[in-house]
């Protein structure tokens, strides 16, 4: 029996959902977006004061800053504070801890950089008013509850539709077009206006530092709530890399349970390269979740992995007494 492996309303991965297939593979047209770009990262008081007293250094400025961005994550206060290494190319650019910086690469410096690869990725999203088990109080559900996508890739890392753009070939919207029919099993036509910033990935070995850079596009598209469950099913019929390089479409839980569980739990897994940078960017720059609740979720996160620390060595010391095998130690670490 195959059973399906899948992310549950608390945020945390665990086996019993259902997939119901149903046909239908449907055109999406692109969509005049509603939310453009906002110039504000930050919506509530202290980030859009923050934002503010950036943009105008004049006295007495600095100290504001400084105050503020203590109310904020550690990684945000680093792109906040305006400490940008611009190092562009050369290995040292850390796009994780810059991501939410504005602007590090414009779409035409990413397009000019010869020898670079290029990668798109999109996050789906949408408004509904479904409440979570119809009428069970819940903490901080964020109304109307908004649904952005995510899926589960062929190496167990959380991470967005998209990949690899061949520019000698195709554009990056046609190229991430070309991904996502692959992926989702739908056509889509993403447009320029999609498009919210391009960024180097942080180097994921030594080795990988001396191979041609990559640059990672990362696009959003509002949709109606209908055509992101006609995605949902199109992903497990339809697309030919169902199973293989896709293992399922998981919603983005943005509330919090009682419990500590939703986003925060969501937020605790392992994701590829900077997605969940890309993920916290879109959902303050969107509005989708206040700073304050991002701020709790990340710190339950932190929280919850700890937990999960612990476990897994109980879980390794487990199997190793099970199985006779030599115990683990830093040195075999791959
Ligand atoms: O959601 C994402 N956000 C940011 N970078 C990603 C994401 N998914 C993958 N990447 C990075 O982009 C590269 C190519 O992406 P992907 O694995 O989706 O390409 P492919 O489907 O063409 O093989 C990966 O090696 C990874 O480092």
């Amino acid at each position: 029996m195959k059973s399906s492996f899948c992310c549950n309303c608390s945020g945390s991965l665990g086996f019993g959902c259902l997939v119901q297939p149903r046909l239908g593979s449907t055109a999406f047209p692109p969509t005049k977006r509603k939310e453009q770009t906002d110039p504000d990262l930050f919506s509530t008081n202290s980030s859009q004061a923050l934002a503010t007293a950036r943009a105008r250094p004049e006295a007495g400025s600095l100290s504001r800053i400084r105050r503020l961005s203590s109310s904020l994550p550690a990684t945000f206060r680093t792109c906040l504070s305006g400490r940008r290494k611009h190092t562009y190319g050369d290995g040292n650019h850390s796009c994780s801890s810059l991501y939410m910086a504005s602007g590090q690469l414009s779409r035409a410096e990413a397009l000019a950089c010869s020898g670079c690869r290029h990668a798109c990725h999109v996050m789906l999203y949408c408004d509904t008013n479904t409440l979570l088990f119809g009428s069970i109080p819940i903490r901080h559900i964020v109304l109307p509850l908004l649904l952005p996508q995510m899926q589960m890739r062929f190496d167990g890392l959380l991470g967005f539709p998209g990949g690899f753009v061949n520019l000698s070939e195709e554009s990056l919207e046609a190229g991430l077009g070309r991904e996502l029919l692959e992926e989702l099993g739908v056509a889509f036509q993403i447009l320029e206006e999609d498009h919210v910033d391009s960024c180097f990935a942080p180097a994921s070995s030594p080795a990988s530092s001396t191979s041609p850079r990559l640059i990672t596009h990362f696009y959003t598209k509002k949709m109606e709530e209908g055509q992101i469950r006609a995605v949902e099913t199109a992903a497990v019929t339809t697309a030919t890399d169902h199973g293989q390089e896709v293992l399922g479409m998981v919603r983005v839980p943005l509330h919090s349970t009682k419990g500590g569980g939703g986003l925060a739990s969501f937020l605790s897994h392992s994701f590829v390269g900077n997605a969940r940078f890309q993920l916290l960017h879109t959902l303050l720059r969107l509005h989708l979740v206040a700073p304050e609740e991002l701020r709790e979720a990340l710190a339950r996160s932190l929280k919850i992995q700890a937990r999960a620390s612990e476990e897994l060595r109980a879980a390794l010391a487990r199997v190793e007494g099970k199985t006779n095998l030599p115990h683990h130690s830093p040195a075999h670490t791959g």
